[in-house]
């Protein structure tokens, strides 16, 4: 690794603009063969994503990704969006019960258009694994494999037939696995994500660390196709946390998909519970994302997303926010 960055350190730089309006551009995507507004994806976790916010976004083109912590309700999960006509997209694990559900989703002839594999380590033999027995009986499937932080491990886990891989190990709000372990991408997630895309072949979806609206366009400009988001969907009066009020002021709960409140016991704790401010309604978040987005579009010179792909940018040695509070 050359040089080491995150998010906060860069700076994209402007180019002449060739719209007259920021509501010339466009931020659609193509992703999995289907187009999306937003190159962005609420990430799969409890208090993110539930039925009622996967069938929302569905409706009104926006990719999601449904959690995988209520096993039991998948399978009628995607019986229920694909009688809407919606697309289904669900997470698998990787232990004995999950190749099982996948033949039964084989075995009803349901075909979720989307499948994440949805793990702490991706680089390993569990994943790859669970690639093949899901490309064997489920090979329509577009198929989302993670996470995973290095090339090695992005070009393994495409050759086991992942369509897409997730990059991100360690740079999550509620993520403790820096900490506990030594390991990951945290701190230099953005530079992590580079290294990957260098090496990818097929679609990254970058995967925490996300704390401003600009953060979505320096992914792209890094190699991200899309953009998993935690701590910034997790405020809202849809999101599926507990809402507590403290001092008059309203918050929700957030916490982590391998905290002791998901599951359930005190054994490899890899994340942790925080209350984020309530923020109002998740469309109103997706609406200033996307002028966000239109505006960074400009400044990249251009009126897609693909320019952005393309500007230069400036490492800035300590932080880009020298002191100042984002909001
Ligand atoms: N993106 C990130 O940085 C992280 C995300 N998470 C999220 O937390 C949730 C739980 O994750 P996870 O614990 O993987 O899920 P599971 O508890 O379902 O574990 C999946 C399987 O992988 C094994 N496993 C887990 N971690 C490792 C590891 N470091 N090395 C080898 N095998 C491992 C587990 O075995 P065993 O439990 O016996 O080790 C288990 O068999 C997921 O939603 C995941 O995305 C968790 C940590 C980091
Ligand atoms: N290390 C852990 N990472 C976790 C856990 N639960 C979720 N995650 C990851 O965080 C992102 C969201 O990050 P954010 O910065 O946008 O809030 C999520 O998509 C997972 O990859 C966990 O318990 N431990």
């Amino acid at each position: 690794m050359d040089n080491v960055f995150d998010y906060e350190n860069i700076q994209l730089i402007p180019a002449r603009a060739i719209v007259n309006s920021r509501s010339e551009c466009d931020t659609s995507v193509e992703f999995g063969g289907r187009r999306f507004k937003l190159p962005v994806v609420p990430a799969n976790m409890q208090t993110i994503v539930d039925e009622k916010i996967a069938a929302y976004l569905a409706q009104n083109d926006y990719f999601y990704i449904m959690h995988r912590f209520q096993p039991e309700q998948r399978l009628g999960f995607v019986k229920d969006m694909q009688e809407q006509g919606l697309f289904a997209s669900i997470s698998v694990g990787i232990k004995p019960d999950e190749y099982e559900f996948v033949q039964q989703l084989a075995d009803a002839g349901l075909v979720p258009e989307y499948i994440t594999i949805d793990v702490a380590h991706g680089h390993s033999d569990g994943v790859i694994n669970m690639i093949r027995h899901v490309k064997k009986l489920l090979p329509a499937s577009f198929l989302i494999a993670g996470n995973v932080g290095t090339p090695e491990a992005v070009r393994e886990l495409e050759t086991a037939g992942a369509d897409a891989t997730k990059v991100g190990i360690g740079p999550g709000k509620v993520c403790i696995t820096k900490i506990k372990t030594g390991f990951g991408t945290g701190g230099w997630q953005l530079a992590a994500l580079r290294w990957c895309s260098k090496a990818a072949t097929k679609p990254i979806i970058a995967d925490g660390g996300i704390r401003t609206h600009g953060d979505i366009a320096k992914s792209v400009r890094f190699g991200a196709s899309m953009v998993m988001i935690g701590s910034l969907f997790a405020g809202h009066e849809e999101s599926p946390g507990e809402t507590v009020e403290r001092d008059g002021k309203r918050f929700k709960e957030y916490f982590g998909s391998a905290s002791e409140f998901q599951k359930g016991e005190k054994k490899n704790v890899e994340g942790k519970k925080m209350f984020v401010e309530h923020k109002g309604a998740l469309q109103d978040t997706l609406t200033e994302m996307e002028q966000d987005l239109q505006s960074s579009i400009s400044y990249a010179g251009g009126d897609k997303l693909e320019s952005i792909r393309h500007v230069d940018y400036v490492i800035v040695k300590n932080s880009i926010f020298n002191g100042d509070k984002v909001y």
